[in-house]
């Protein structure tokens, strides 16, 4: 498991390694390029690969009014470069002091002085520093001088352009699932704890998990097909969000999640939520028969687009990490 290290606890364990600094959010396929590159270097250097992510995002401190939804929380960041064999995520707290240093500053303070970097990895867009005064041909000049390694990754594409946060971000605004499913290379998740709706689902058949206090992007309204992880097992699960037209009800982002081969309670509990298709918009329809029989086959449609691989409980390696809320 990737280990979570505040800037403040860096020890030596976590010095002398390659680092990438970056956001980090949903650990895309571009991010997994850059954490490949880093553990080249990090076996032939005999150091830690170590992701360094600022949190908050710097731009909830520069203009917070504009602040784009998160796509991961930071031990959902960590279990995902876990995956892909990154040894530490070094979480700096963003502050204006640090956002006041200067690209040498920068550098010296947190790449020489704290983690003793023998190589660094980064993106051709790399900026670093006061207002992004530094660049990746600053980065080049600086790690010249200290002689540390650097590695300029080439973007990772998709469709014909770069993998990013904000395009991945767009996708799932839309509702496309599965383009942002590819540029992330795993699901997309959200988490929340179940509070209690309006107490219909399960007179119709259909009992739905409601989830509030979600902290990351949700996708846009509709019904979509995923896993629902509780307790450290998953099961597949058709999710509805938006409104429940056909009960005159307009509140836009509920998110109602029905879990397959499951009974029992899940109020006030946590629940991880894995978006892997998109099934339809969401209708009106002029009756509850109407309604209950195009769950139906809503059930049958997230089934097939799952696979038949995944019947049933699924054990998954259980993350306590992930349903602590910060
Ligand atoms: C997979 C799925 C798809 C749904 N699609 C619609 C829909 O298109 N239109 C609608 O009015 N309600 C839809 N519903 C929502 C049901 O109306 C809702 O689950 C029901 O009102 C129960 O609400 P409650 O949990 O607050 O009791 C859907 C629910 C699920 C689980
Ligand atoms: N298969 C299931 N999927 C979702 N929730 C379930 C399931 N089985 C039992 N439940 C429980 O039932 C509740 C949902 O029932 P529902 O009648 O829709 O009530 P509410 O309107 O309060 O959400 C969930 O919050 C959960 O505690």
């Amino acid at each position: 498991m990737t280990k979570i290290i505040p800037l403040a606890e860096v020890t030596d364990a976590v010095r002398g390694g390659v680092i990438s600094i970056g956001n980090f959010d949903g650990v895309h396929r571009g991010h997994a390029a850059l954490i490949g590159k880093a553990r080249e270097m990090a076996d032939r250097v005999a150091g830690p690969v170590v992701g360094v992510v600022l949190d908050p995002h710097p731009a909830a401190i520069l203009r917070p009014d504009r602040v784009p939804p998160k796509l991961t929380w930071i031990e959902r960041r960590a279990e995902l470069l876990s995956q892909i064999n990154t040894d530490f995520l070094v979480v700096v707290p963003t502050n204006q002091a640090f956002l006041n240093l200067s690209a040498a500053d920068f550098f010296e303070s947190l790449v020489k002085k704290t983690l003793a970097a023998k190589g660094i990895v980064e993106g051709p867009n790399f900026f670093f520093g006061r207002g992004r005064e530094g660049n990746i041909e600053t980065l080049q000049t600086l790690c010249d001088q200290s002689e540390i390694d650097l590695v300029v990754a080439d973007s990772s594409i998709d469709s014909d352009a770069m993998i990013s946060s904000t395009r991945i971000r767009q996708q799932l605004e839309a509702g496309n699932i599965e383009a942002a499913v590819h540029m992330l290379g795993h699901p997309h998740q959200i988490r929340g704890r179940v509070v209690r709706g309006d107490g219909r689902g399960t007179g119709i058949g259909f009992p739905t998990a409601n989830l509030s206090e979600i902290d990351v992007l949700v996708p846009a309204a509709g019904v979509y097909g995923g896993y629902a992880i509780h307790d450290g097992h998953r099961y597949r699960a058709a999710i509805h969000i938006g409104p429940n037209p056909t009960f005159n009800d307009r509140s836009d982002r509920k998110v109602e999640v029905h879990v397959m081969d499951y009974t029992g309670d899940l109020y006030d509990q946590m629940l991880l939520v894995d978006f892997v298709s998109r099934v339809r918009d969401i209708a009106r329809f002029d009756s509850v028969e109407a309604l209950v029989a195009q769950l139906q086959l809503d059930i049958a449609s997230v089934q097939s687009s799952l696979g038949q691989s995944s019947l049933g409980k699924i054990e998954t390696a259980k993350s306590e990490n992930n349903t602590n809320f910060k």
